[in-house]
């Protein structure tokens, strides 16, 4: 049974190692907020709250995230006794919601968990893969610059490459990598910058054999997406329209994708996104792990996440050097000719790295129980 007896939160800033972009939101300098976990014999657990400085990818922030966590999430979990961290969903469930800051507590707890059973993260979540496979993102700039880009990323090994697209930027750019690279593992996300009424444009990609197209259309409308999949050949994938295990109950059920990517934040945290994993194994739907152009914390969480069994599609989980000069967590996530071995350390498997936190940090608030 463990006791969480102390939360410090650590809200930190670190430049990204060059600006990303996307069709609806950029980043530069990367706000996050480190959760640290004590228990009653002063063993710690680590989650991340994922969300942006403003609400660009979801409604959440870093600023609402504090406040949940700090007035109603954090004193809810203290001197509570835990005896599985699935108990979190229904200790969380009086509040709507708000899952970024919900999947940081809840990744903290399963760290803790894990590391008082003396066992990996992976395997308290029931991961049997040994090492996962890594794509890598290619934000959004000059046709050039983006193929520089996937170009030192093959050489680096990545297994597969995903490009930002919108209606500004789509066919061309995919015709121009495609005629570089004819066979690439390639595909591409529009984090909802079309509707149906671009189906035609949509409809042309399917002659660039992409993997898959994430997010065409609005996170709301998986009517909308089960029409799209109908006219195009492309398989869909869904990433901001899955929030819970339900969302993508109906979405398999309407036929609106065939391809579901997974963020534990996205969701509400690992336990919800376990539950997703299991619904579309179940379905024969393949899953694979999203990114958030996270630190080395959520970074762990996802290898461990991504080695269970149906995670059958290289996840946006690249190396700490892509994004970061310095990560906050030691050994540096590395991706060795796109291959991740997945820890076997207990818990999350890496250490924490203060020295880094502290250089960073913006603010630190502890709360005791
Ligand atoms: O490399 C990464 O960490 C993720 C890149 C990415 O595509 C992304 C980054 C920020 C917000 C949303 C998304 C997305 O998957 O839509
Ligand atoms: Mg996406």
């Amino acid at each position: 049974m463990l006791k969480i007896k102390q939360v410090t939160l650590h809200h930190i800033t670190q430049r990204l190692k060059s600006p990303f972009y996307s069709s609806i939101g950029h980043v530069i300098d990367r706000e996050s907020i480190l959760v640290e976990l004590t228990d009653q014999e002063g063993q710690t657990g680590w989650g991340e709250v994922v969300a942006f400085s403003t609400p660009w990818y979801t409604e959440e922030t870093i600023t609402t995230a504090f406040h949940l966590l700090k007035d109603l999430f954090i004193p809810l979990i203290l001197n509570q006794s835990i005896a599985h961290p699935e108990e979190l969903q229904q200790l969380f469930s009086p509040y709507k919601r708000n899952n970024m800051a919900k999947a940081s507590i809840d990744g903290a707890i399963w760290d803790l968990y894990a590391k008082r059973q003396n066992v990996s993260l992976s395997h308290a979540l029931g991961g049997k893969k040994t090492k996962i496979e890594s794509g890598v993102v290619i934000g959004m700039s000059s046709i050039k610059e983006m193929s520089e880009q996937i170009r030192s990323y093959v050489d680096e090994g990545y297994k597969r490459f995903k490009v930002k697209i919108s209606p500004k930027q789509d066919i061309s750019i995919i015709e121009e990598i495609r005629r570089d690279f004819p066979t690439l593992p390639l595909m591409a996300d529009a984090n909802s910058s079309y509707t149906l009424a671009d189906v035609h444009r949509l409809k042309e990609l399917d002659q660039f054999n992409l993997m898959m197209i994430e997010q065409p259309l609005a996170a709301d409308d998986i009517i909308d997406h089960a029409k799209l999949q109908e006219a195009i050949n492309t398989p869909i994938c869904l990433d901001e329209s899955i929030i819970t295990v339900d969302d993508a109950r109906k979405a398999i059920e309407l036929g609106s994708c065939q391809i579901i990517n997974i963020k534990a934040g996205r969701v509400g945290g690992l336990t919800e996104s376990k539950k997703i994993h299991d619904l579309c194994f179940q379905h024969k739907i393949p899953v694979w792990c999203g990114g958030m152009i996270e630190t080395g914390i959520s970074r762990a969480q996802n290898i461990a996440l991504a080695s269970l069994p149906n995670f059958s599609i290289p996840g946006d989980i690249s190396s700490s050097s892509k994004y970061w000069e310095e990560d906050v967590v030691s050994p540096e996530i590395k991706a060795v000719s796109g291959v991740i071995p997945v820890s076997q350390k207990p818990g999350l498997g890496y250490e924490v790295k203060s020295d880094i936190i502290n250089k960073n940090r913006l603010s630190k608030t502890v709360i005791k129980a």
